[in-house]
């Protein structure tokens, strides 16, 4: 059996303009199928990003140097034209812009878990959009949504993995999800006691995951609009979260006034995570074909939260 090394893994689709580099284990030429925005992608793997900064940009342009061969021969195998291939390489063009760019920005993983129809799509969808969708189905395996904030001038990549809460479209991505993970959000429903004494097996799962006890967690009550149907009352929440020390956050990824609250959820943890690590590429070390990221010393903050 060939050793399992840590690749980087891209949309293989050139067209794809918005790059995602995320950590995943698995064979190079294995197309791996994750769900983006609920549609169905292949992906790609790529060598892992050389460790030293120097080395970065010749890693990055590895890479995409390889999507742009890629964009011609799928422009060739379709008996594309030139201009097909020039709509292609553009493509690709703008993907090495976007994955230099990348390559800059921190990115800061958080996985958002809980059962299924607590309203992790929402909240997701909420944060990095801006708004409620219409209509949400289940997710498959894992949707990504990301969005560049700006805290105390850095920009840095919030990339949120909203994950399924429904084993059957999950069991074979959970590795996937607690993977150099930076910051975990359990979600459960207000109106639902089930979802909140579930939270006890999310919490198993992800200790399970040896996910370190200095990765911060916090603790979502969704669906407050609810007020009739609350069954979780908020002292009986905020007891849970002190015993496992995370924050907690009532709000309502349906109501537009609770926006601001629902983003201070995912402010607050990457204004913890910009104060607590560093997570440049240059700090990624390879041990045993596996990538590491590399803790900094604390830094004293200026976050307001
Ligand atoms: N009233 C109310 N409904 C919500 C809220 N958030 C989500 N919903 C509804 O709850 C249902 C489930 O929402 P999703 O976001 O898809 O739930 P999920 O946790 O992602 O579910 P899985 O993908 O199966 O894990 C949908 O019908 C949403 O419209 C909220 O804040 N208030």
């Amino acid at each position: 059996m060939r050793p399992a090394i840590t690749y980087t893994v891209v949309p293989s689709h050139p067209a794809l303009h918005q790059l995602h580099l995320l950590p995943c284990t698995c064979l190079p030429s294995q197309p791996l199928h994750l769900h983006t925005g609920k549609k169905r992608r292949e992906w790609m793997c790529v060598p892992p990003l050389p460790p030293s900064s120097r080395a970065e940009s010749s890693g990055a342009r590895a890479c995409v140097h390889r999507l742009t061969v890629m964009a011609n021969e799928a422009a060739e195998n379709r008996g594309g034209t030139g201009t097909a291939r020039d709509a292609n390489l553009t493509s690709s063009l703008e993907l090495s812009s976007s994955l230099d760019h990348s390559v800059q920005t921190r990115i800061f993983k958080i996985i958002v878990i809980g059962d299924s129809n607590v309203g992790k799509t929402c909240l997701t969808f909420r944060f990095t959009g801006g708004s409620f969708p219409d209509k949400t189905e289940a997710t498959i395996g894992v949707d990504f949504r990301e969005k560049a904030v700006e805290i105390e001038g850095e920009k840095i990549k919030v990339q949120v993995w909203d994950t399924a809460g429904q084993e059957r479209f999950r069991k074979s991505m959970v590795e996937h999800y607690y993977r150099n993970v930076h910051a975990v959000v359990f979600v459960y429903d207000v109106t639902k006691m089930a979802s909140f004494e579930n939270l006890k097996t999310w919490i198993q799962e992800c200790n399970g995951h040896r996910v370190s006890p200095s990765v911060p967690r916090v603790l979502v009550g969704n669906k407050c609009d609810l007020v009739d149907q609350i069954q979780v009352p908020s002292n009986t929440a905020l007891k849970f979260a002190d015993a496992h020390n995370m924050l907690l956050f009532e709000t309502s990824a349906k109501d537009p006034k609770e926006s601001q609250n629902v983003d201070s959820i995912f402010m607050c943890l990457a204004c913890r995570l910009k104060a607590q690590k560093s997570l440049l590429y240059r700090d990624v070390q390879r041990e045993d074909g596996r990538v590491r990221l590399s803790h900094e010393p604390e830094q004293k903050s200026t976050c307001p939260c």
